[in-house]
């Protein structure tokens, strides 16, 4: 897709390297991520679109305060489908780039999660990496509990020959198989068809190779990751997705789900995503 031509309004962000991101504020959402190389590194569908109520399928959706259909909200939470405000942009001494973004509560998320919250994203990004940090604060009387996750959809050349690796040995809920428990055994994992994983307490660092692109993928405050890629079948089921687009793409997000966070009065959650080129 030729991301200068998205379907709806962004913000555009340089490093003094070249790099370049673009970003939606519908969602806070980082659409676009081009290396200080040109190489696009993220996914967005050329039919994704950032109206009322919907989310944009692509780069990468800020899931809060509910991960999927795991509670009474609506699927992943509201954060992704409300416009937040574009706090600042600049360009830092060391020549990357940054944004940042806030979401408060208001009469419309109240209606459906009465809690007073500010939640922040930040961007930063130069050369080969992009940092996406989240926080959370409570600002109101009483605790409240919360899932989130950053839902990045990285794009890929060669589904069928990438190999993620760091997850041997850890439990995962299979999404795909009745969220059965199982155990990874294998060392790297293959994608074949559909996958859709919940790894409990993962650790800080996976490592994607697809063809000669080595990505490294860390993580902090996040528990949990999430590997998700709809497969041929429910491919054909997105409206807001091309039905073959599913081999251009595969969502690691880094995610708190297994354990909600339960936030206090006055406290304050963070978490954050990296994703940096290897080679
Ligand atoms: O289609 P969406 O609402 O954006 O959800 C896309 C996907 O998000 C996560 O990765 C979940 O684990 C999947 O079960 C879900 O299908």
């Amino acid at each position: 897709m030729n991301m200068d031509t998205l379907p709806f309004p962004v913000d555009e962000l340089r490093s003094r390297d070249g790099a370049r991101v673009l970003l939606s504020r519908h969602g806070a959402q980082v659409c676009s991520w081009r290396d200080a190389a040109g190489v696009e590194r993220l996914y967005c569908s050329p039919l994704a679109q950032a109206g009322p109520g919907q989310a944009i399928r692509g780069g990468v959706p800020v899931i809060f305060p509910q991960f999927a259909g795991e509670g009474s909200l609506p699927k992943h939470g509201f954060a992704r489908t409300q416009d937040w405000q574009l706090l600042a942009s600049t360009v830092l001494a060391d020549g990357s780039a940054q944004a940042h973004y806030r979401l408060s509560d208001s009469p419309a998320t109240r209606a459906i999660w009465p809690q007073r919250f500010d939640a922040q994203l930040g961007i930063r990004f130069k050369g080969g990496e992009l940092q996406l940090s989240l926080s959370i604060d409570n600002l109101g009387g009483t605790p409240f509990q919360f899932s989130c996750a950053l839902h990045t959809y990285l794009r890929v050349q060669d589904l069928s020959g990438l190999r993620l690796s760091g997850l041997q040995h850890l439990a995962y809920r299979d999404s795909a198989d009745g969220l059965r428990q199982r155990w990874q055994q294998e060392a790297e994992l293959a994608i074949v068809g559909e996958v859709d994983r919940l790894y409990y307490a993962t650790p800080r660092e996976l490592i994607l190779r697809d063809g000669a692109t080595h990505l490294s993928l860390l993580q902090e405050g996040f528990n949990d990751s999430v590997v998700w890629n709809p497969g041929a079948g429910k491919a054909a089921a997105l409206p807001d997705m091309p039905p073959d687009d599913w081999q251009k793409m595969l969502c690691v997000e880094a995610a708190q789900v297994g354990q909600p966070v339960q936030l206090a009065p006055g406290a304050r959650w963070q978490g954050s995503q990296t994703l940096r080129v290897l080679r």
